[in-house]
């Protein structure tokens, strides 16, 4: 196939998008890495939300010898994003010298990765994302067409990933703790609006985690008295009881 007009602005427009494509990468690591590097609560430290330079936020989480211009190359490529927003000061900048030097604070978005009172946020979530075994799994996918018989995660890991997750203690426990982040706010917000709870007597959440869910539903409907958390033994395991929940010791 030949293009013939490489420089009409159809074709051009389509190279810059498919160079983005290729890269997009970059943008789930750079999530990634600032969430490791704790970023979110470096900059809510104290609820101020106050704008920081990368070589300040550096100085609440990392030892010298850091590198606040990589830092501030994460920043600027997540605040493409909206997960940070850019400020640009009047003070010159000590990084590139350049006339303004950049700070950043907080989106909404950005907000979602800051650890709320009960410890929770989105922050474990990325994380359990972009964990070793999820990562090897990826440059597998075409596999699943040319070869649907075995998954993808179990090529890559030689078993699923619950069970894979049940083995690994710290996999376990973060697959925990990304649930509980991610459904504790969506659940406040459902309950909110849904009353459907309501005349409930014995309620089973299957694949219910941690049991936030389960916990949050029996606390505002106490109607419900057997709330039964069906998930895989080394889940329950580490699942904390509900307290006033009749069904103990039998979820
Ligand atoms: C995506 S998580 C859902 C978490 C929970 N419903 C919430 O909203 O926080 C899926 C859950 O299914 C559980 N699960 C996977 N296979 C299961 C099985 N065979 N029997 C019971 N639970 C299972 C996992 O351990 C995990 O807790």
């Amino acid at each position: 196939m030949a293009f013939n007009d490489e420089s009409a602005e159809k074709r051009k427009s389509a190279r810059l998008a498919i160079l983005e494509l290729a890269n997009m990468i970059s943008v789930p690591m750079s999530l990634n890495a600032v969430v490791r590097l704790n970023v979110a609560d470096a900059i809510w430290q104290g609820g101020s939300n106050t704008p920081l330079s990368a070589s300040q936020i550096l100085q609440r989480i990392a030892s010298t010898g850091s590198d606040p211009e990589n830092l501030q190359r994460i920043l600027r490529m997540l605040t493409s994003y909206g997960v940070f927003e850019e400020h640009l000061t009047n003070e010159s900048s000590p990084l590139d010298g350049s006339a303004s030097e950049r700070k950043y604070s907080l989106t909404e978005i950005g907000k979602t990765l800051v650890t709320d009172a009960e410890g929770l946020s989105y922050a474990p979530y990325v994380l359990q994302h972009h964990q070793d075994a999820l990562m090897k799994a990826w440059p597998l996918v075409h596999e699943a067409v040319l070869d649907p018989t075995t998954e993808a995660f179990v090529k890559a890991n030689g078993e699923p990933a619950y069970d894979y997750y049940g083995k690994q203690e710290e996999m376990n426990e973060l697959m925990l703790k990304a649930m509980s982040g991610v459904s504790v706010p969506f659940m406040k917000a459902m309950l909110d609006g849904y009353d459907g709870f309501k005349g409930v007597e014995r309620l089973v959440d299957v694949g219910g985690s941690a049991g936030d869910c389960l916990r949050m539903i029996l606390k505002k409907y106490p109607g419900v008295r057997h709330g039964i958390n069906f998930d895989l033994p080394e889940v329950v395991a580490k699942a904390p009881n509900i307290p006033g929940n009749a069904a103990y010791p039998f979820s």
